[in-house]
């Protein structure tokens, strides 16, 4: 990040909000009829956004065109931009989280008030100064190289108000930056709105295509202009619409003129579309065009938030505290020196880290001493957190599937000094709780499509598909029925899962939790814990019911809280998954001798249902089948996967789908009967072989046999060589 490149506030902007740009609007439109009357706009006019004269177009125009678009106008993405930069709204926590956070960093006594505090503007900056008051402090005076920055007699205080003064400078620089740009951006807001549409009457008729002048390439910013009255027509049908159009036609229009503008395939433009309203769906377009704020995580293991602050001030850094919801980030807009290789980077005292990726591992609140699983862990930016918030005590076991990945993790680790992680490279579908278990809390951050990250990650648009869109959910809903199975439900401290996504889509989130609850009865979906920031998940979507809890889970936006886009659910652990009868005393300690249940797991994981009752706050069983949300993966997408994979499921057990399936409900009950009792034969046989063995030959393990078996083979291939080799001298 250079000097020119300046972000904006992080956190919760305030609602769309019309009114500064129609006082600009306004001023403009008195400047212009005070100089001469305003001319008929003229389809001559439209230029090509990329056109080297586009700006100039004719302010003289401006009143005219704003009065007839301005209620387009009010729709454009740089409004919402404008909306996102506009003032700061303190996020509040939960009272819970505050003691967490308290617990957490304790309290730092002898710091001064801040001599900062009624300066307009620098409002900022008192969220520095209330940061210290809970300022983040590690007992581990090894791991806090403090003094290296500060000398032992050093008051704090003066520490803090030279902090305060090095920062006012870029600070508010910072803030008459802003102004300026917002004010560019106001400008060409109104000369765009300045630009030509058809309009027949008062209904315009964004149906005649006008957007390509010469019949070839679309001009964008007529493209826009009908992305905006398109919107403004859907917003009220009746009285704008053409009598001929339906609103299928308008929203058909509307997705390809997205699709071209922004540069999606349709598949995926329209399953956005479908989470929003119109309106809100082209400011989510829009913010997926515009990167999110620079945020750095201070590494509490090794210094605090303040002292991390004042040396990157130092060095030209303007930044601030990421917002109250966290007393690790910090804000960068502005740094003359790369932030991956300042001296403070490569000792580990801070990472890159997205805002919204703080979230899922608040809300997990990993506890100090706890053992703790993240599933799908590199590149490390959750696990070093984790690890911090467990002051270096306990053990996080960091998975990740790739290798290469890993290995970035390992290095995070390492810089970070996380003494308390140990690294493993498995598919954590069939790895846990298999090779291990009986965790206190797991945090799945699981794979994704990334709809999520479009402003980082442009590729999105054009490389998911609908495949993509069974594929991942079906791996999500795998990695997360690993999670719940590796979770110790009496954890004295914990027993619980966060499972969070980068993703945006329903099929990857609310979809995802609903299958395992019916999956899992033993687990619940429980408060997050991160307050009213965000917004809460969907506990219906296109028709289809969710569990009313679904509401507890949250949902992050970049055009609404200009964070990267996030999805977190939080889930108790509230019984034992039993493997086989949910009676049977072995199998329901599955959870705490998760080595002893996985032989009997196996396959069969997936398909087990708990059927003891779950109930609720008010102690009454909680209807999971019919009552309060239907089989969401009865619906047509789901039907057909969940069909493919119970085929693939029978042929794996050797039935033959086609006997099981076709018959009706009662042979399919009797089936069912079957399959399990042979399973469990099966089971009782491999159980009694494994009894039967000799105490070595249970020791020898496949891979062992294996290598015996290529020994075997080799000496053959010798004694086979020599003996020709034999016969080859005594013929000569
Ligand atoms: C969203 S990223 C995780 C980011 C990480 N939690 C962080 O904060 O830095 C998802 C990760 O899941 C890993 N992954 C994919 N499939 C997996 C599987 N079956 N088991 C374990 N990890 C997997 C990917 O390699 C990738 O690193």
């Amino acid at each position: 990040m250079g000097k020119g490149r300046r972000m904006k506030k992080q956190g919760p902007p305030a609602p769309l909000d019309e009114s500064k740009i129609t006082i600009l609007k306004k001023r403009k439109a008195a400047e212009a009829a005070e100089t001469e009357a305003a001319p008929k706009v003229v389809a001559a006019k439209k230029r090509r956004r990329s056109d080297a004269d586009e700006d100039v177009v004719t302010k003289k125009d401006a009143p005219k065109k704003s009065k007839v678009n301005g209620a387009a106008s009010k729709l454009t993405g740089k409004e919402n931009k404008k909306a996102v930069t506009a003032k700061k709204q303190p996020v509040p926590m939960s009272d819970s989280e505050d003691e967490e956070m308290d617990d957490e960093f304790g309290d730092l006594d002898d710091v001064s008030e801040g001599s900062l505090d009624s300066q307009d503007g620098l409002e900022r900056l008192s969220d520095l100064e209330d940061d210290e008051d809970d300022s983040v402090l590690d007992s581990d005076e090894e791991d806090h190289p403090r003094e290296a920055m500060f000398s032992d007699d050093e008051d704090l205080s003066d520490a803090e108000e030279r902090l305060t003064a090095a920062n006012i400078e870029g600070l508010s620089r910072k803030l008459d930056l802003q102004r300026q740009a917002e004010e560019e951006e106001a400008e060409q807001e109104l000369q765009e709105s300045a630009m030509q549409t058809n309009i027949a009457g008062d209904r315009p008729d964004v149906f005649a295509d006008e957007t390509r002048p010469d019949g070839l390439a679309p001009d964008l910013q007529l493209l826009r202009q009908r992305i905006t009255d398109t919107i403004r027509i859907l917003g009220d049908l009746k009285t704008l619409g053409q009598p001929d159009k339906s609103r299928v036609d308008y929203v058909d229009l509307l997705l390809n003129d997205i699709c071209t503008y922004y540069g999606y395939t349709r598949y995926l433009a329209e399953k956005l579309f479908n989470l929003f309203t119109p309106m809100e769906a082209f400011a989510f377009f829009e913010a997926n065009e515009t990167p999110r704020p620079v945020v750095i995580r201070t590494n509490t293991l090794r210094t605090n938030r303040r002292s991390l602050a004042q040396a990157l001030i130092n060095r030209g850094v303007v930044l601030e505290p990421v917002g109250k919801w966290s007393k690790v980030g910090l804000q960068v807009f502005e740094s003359p020196v790369p932030l991956g290789a300042t001296p403070e980077y490569l000792a580990g005292h801070y990472i890159l880290q997205a805002a919204s990726s703080f979230l899922p591992v608040m809300a997990l609140a990993p506890q100090p001493g706890e053992r703790v699983l993240d599933m799908a862990a590199a590149p490390g930016g959750k696990t070093t957190y984790m690890s911090a918030l467990m002051r270096n005590t306990g053990c996080v076991i960091a998975n990740d599937a790739s290798k290469p990945r890993a290995k970035g993790l390992i290095g995070n680790i390492h810089r970070l000094g996380c003494k308390n992680t140990i690294v493993t490279n498995m598919d954590a579908r069939t790895a846990f709780p298999k090779a291990m278990g009986g965790f206190d809390r797991v945090l799945l951050d699981a794979p994704c499509t990334g709809t999520g990250v479009i402003s980082k990650d442009a590729g999105v648009k054009t490389s998911k598909d609908e495949s993509d869109f069974l594929r991942i959910p079906h791996m999500q809903r795998q990695l997360l029925l690993a999670a719940i199975d590796s979770v110790d439900h009496a954890s004295k401290t914990g027993g619980y899962v966060v499972y969070s996504t980068c993703s945006v889509t329903v099929e990857e989130n609310e979809a995802v939790v609903q299958y395992i609850l019916r999956k899992r009865p033993n687990v619940k979906i429980v408060d997050t814990g991160l307050g009213d920031f965000g917004s809460p998940g969907f506990v219906s979507y296109m028709g289809k019911k969710f569990d009313a809890k679904m509401a507890l889970t949250r949902r992050y936006f970049p055009h609404r809280e200009n964070v990267d886009g996030f999805y977190v659910c939080k889930l108790k652990k509230t019984g034992p998954t039993p493997i086989a009868k949910p009676t049977d005393d072995t199998t329901s300690s599955a959870d705490r001798h998760p080595r002893r249940a996985s032989s009997k797991a196996s396959s069969a994981d997936e398909e087990v249902i708990d059927k003891t009752p779950i109930l609720d706050e008010d102690g009454a069983a909680m209807d999971f089948e019919g009552g309060a949300f239907g089989p969401f993966e009865d619906g047509d997408e789901d039907a057909e996967r969940i069909a493919r994979a119970e085929r693939n499921r029978l042929r794996r057990k050797g039935i033959n789908p086609k006997g099981v399936l076709n018959k009706p409900k009662k042979n399919k009950e009797e089936a069912s009967k079957t399959e399990a009792k042979a399973e469990s034969t099966q089971e009782e046989k491999k159980e009694k072989k494994e009894d039967a063995k000799p105490e070595a030959a249970k020791k020898s393990s496949k891979g062992e046999k294996k290598t015996v078996t290529k020994a075997e083979k080799s000496e053959k291939a010798d004694k086979k060589e020599k003996k020709e080799k034999k016969a080859k001298k005594a013929s000569k």
